[in-house]
């Protein structure tokens, strides 16, 4: 008799439960907000009915938040950043384009521009942001050359970086067009930095005998098993398509899927794609780097590795007139 009343209460427990998440999820609507964020800055709120969330801002164009159902946060963002609009936002999705690094390379065709390029420091327009039908959320924002471009960058170009975000992963694709006669070969980078518990303790797999350039020795060597992070480390593997983030000891990963992709037009018809290898940078700047960077808190680097996505070789494509290349990364966090 005791045992039956144990069994209804349970039965009755598992139905109260089971009814109030229904009535959560029948509750939430994936909503796409254009509001006010840190520092009044302009900024686009998506927020999928399953929980997942992300902030873009249209400074830079940089997502700086990713939150799954569950709420955990995939990205680091340093406690330092600047949100007022001065300087690229440090942690989150900050883009790279026209240019990696310090100095242009001959491929650019330019004498100077600051490190990484402008599109990290301009500001974007929202072309759309909307859920579509099936929940998932969407924001497209546009830049395109202006006066204060063709100074440092002298091509008219567009971009087109479309942010999506549904109950499982984060898509962040960055589209290229030329619109100049001559060709052009920018380099340009999802400069993603991910959150992790300790980076002594986290691996990157999938470039396992992979040729990389390393940046600090400036030397060239093969990758041998998984990337491990005992030092300052700053690398750019020269392909990665599909990447996982783990953390020993944890069973969640972070997946990251990469494609690159080049866009030939053909007028009325139409246009053909031709998929090729990214190029991969894998980024942690240690103790004395990270408190040489004023934005960058002295403990962040424990808790952040950069793996970024990228379009940087010199086999890189040369964009032909009306043609483009779209640089993507679909980030998937298994709990
Ligand atoms: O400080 P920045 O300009 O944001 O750059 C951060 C890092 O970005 C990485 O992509 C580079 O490989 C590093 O060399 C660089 O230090």
């Amino acid at each position: 008799m005791v045992l039956v009343d144990a069994q209804l209460v349970a039965v009755a427990l598992v139905t109260i439960c089971v009814g109030a998440m229904a009535m959560r999820m029948a509750r939430r609507t994936s909503s796409v907000v254009r509001r006010l964020g840190k520092n009044g800055q302009e900024m686009v709120a998506l927020r999928h009915r399953s929980g997942a969330a992300c902030d873009v801002y249209l400074h830079g164009a940089t997502v700086s938040r990713y939150a799954v159902p569950n709420g955990h946060e995939v990205l680091w963002v340093s406690s330092g950043a600047v949100f007022n609009g001065s300087k690229a936002i440090r942690g989150g999705v900050p883009l790279v384009f026209p240019q990696f690094g310090p100095k242009a390379d001959e491929l650019l065709g330019i004498t100077s521009m600051s490190q990484h390029g402008f599109a990290r420091t301009s500001k974007w327009s929202v072309r759309s942001a909307e859920v579509r039908l099936n929940g998932d959320c969407q924001v497209v924002l546009t830049l395109e050359d202006s006066e204060a471009t063709r100074e440092k960058f002298p091509h008219k170009f567009s971009l087109l970086y479309t942010v999506s975000l549904n109950e499982t992963c984060l898509r962040t694709a960055l589209k290229m067009t030329n619109m100049d006669k001559a060709t052009v070969a920018p380099q340009a980078l999802l400069h993603t930095y991910f959150a992790t518990d300790e980076v002594a303790q986290t691996r990157v797999s999938g470039l396992d005998g992979v040729s990389y350039y390393d940046q600090l020795a400036d030397e060239t060597d093969a990758q041998h098993g998984d990337v491990s992070f005992c030092g300052e480390t700053d690398r750019v593997y020269e392909r990665g398509d599909k990447l996982v983030i783990s953390c020993e000891g944890q069973r969640a990963v972070t997946e990251i899927a990469v494609e690159a992709t080049y866009v030939e037009e053909f007028g009325e018809s139409g246009s053909s794609a031709t998929p090729f290898a990214p190029d991969v940078v894998v980024w942690n700047p240690h103790v004395s780097k990270a408190k040489a960077m004023s934005d960058f808190d002295d403990d962040g680097w424990k808790r952040m590795l950069c793996v970024e996505p990228g379009i940087l070789n010199k086999n890189r494509p040369k964009i032909a007139e009306g043609n483009s290349v779209i640089l993507s990364q679909t980030i998937t966090y298994i709990p």
